[in-house]
């Protein structure tokens, strides 16, 4: 695990201790000022409020890879059985798309636009390299395939002034750039702006600050860590007591917490003795503040 930075004075604290196997996928839905995230391969969507503590774990038909928040109230979720359109009261859930040809492919972290279309990836679960792909679902339901050859498709985040967008295939260990036409979703001119070192984990979820720098969670490093895109250099690292640092998002009512998940996957006995913390929901306020998560239009 690597060693927190001795800059950041910021504290992590449990926002709600649970068991994740992969909590993964965190999202503040503005609609209903809840924070939701999944835990893929518990099969669980989880609905929490942090003015109450209180959180409802909604049991999904499949491993579910990530959740976004869609108009009218309801979710869009990618299972490994589809995306779907979810109505968290009623349960109610209607397909929308299905690309997933091979049973070893599963959808993992995604995130929407800011013209509300839902960007999201895949990953092998047999680690086959190269076999995964980025798709892009549009409000009128078609579905595009933006890259391919990718292995673990994960972080998603796109700037205020809607030109950039930033993009994670975790085991290259680089946040690429690509100028981003809202207009049309294209993306062209892709460029590494963030190189993570090795020795601090693995890239997995990312979220922007309302200064537009990137804070993205190290799997296996424990910590997420601040990059400015503009000079590729760290800022900050915020250490979490959970090896297994998989996503983050600002969210509460002035979007300046940062919640951030965590998982047991791949942790040892004594790993786990050592992390008891591992598999919770984690909460920090690292002085800065995000911006409003993008809804899905369609
Ligand atoms: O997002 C993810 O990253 C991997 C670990 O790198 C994890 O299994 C997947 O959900």
């Amino acid at each position: 695990m690597a060693s927190p930075s001795a800059t950041d004075s910021s504290t992590v604290r449990v926002a709600l201790a649970a068991q994740n196997q992969l909590g993964e996928g965190a999202i503040w839905n503005p609609l209903d000022s809840k924070l939701y995230w999944v835990d893929i391969e518990g099969q669980q969507l989880h609905v929490f409020d942090p003015t109450t503590g209180q959180c409802r774990q909604l049991p999904t038909t499949a491993r579910i890879g990530t959740v976004v928040p869609a108009r009218g109230g309801e979710v869009v979720v990618a299972q490994q059985n589809g995306l779907h359109r979810l109505n968290t009261t009623t349960g109610a859930s209607t397909l929308l798309v299905n690309p997933l040809t091979e049973p070893s492919l599963r959808f993992n972290d995604g995130k929407c636009d800011p013209a509300g279309r839902f960007w999201v990836g895949t990953l092998d679960m047999d680690d086959r390299p190269r076999r995964a792909a980025l798709y892009r679902l549009d409000p009128d339901g078609h579905l595009h395939t933006m890259r391919t050859h990718i292995t673990i498709s994960n972080g998603l985040a796109w700037t205020a002034d809607r030109k950039t967008m930033y993009y994670i295939d975790t085991p290259t260990h680089v946040v690429q750039a690509f100028d981003y036409d809202n207009a049309t979703g294209a993306i062209t001119n892709a460029r590494p702006v963030i190189r993570i070192p090795e020795a601090d984990g693995d890239p997995d979820g990312m979220t922007i600050d309302a200064q537009g720098h990137l804070w993205i969670a190290l799997w296996g490093g424990g910590q997420v860590v601040c990059y400015d895109p503009a000079t590729g250099q760290k800022q900050r690292s915020i250490p979490v007591p959970a090896p297994q640092t998989t996503s983050c998002a600002f969210g509460g009512p002035d979007l300046r917490t940062l919640f951030i998940t965590t998982a047991r996957q791949d942790l040892s006995p004594e790993q786990l003795r050592h992390y008891p913390l591992s598999g919770s929901l984690f909460a920090v306020e690292p002085g800065v503040a995000g911006v409003p998560a993008n809804i899905y239009v369609g």
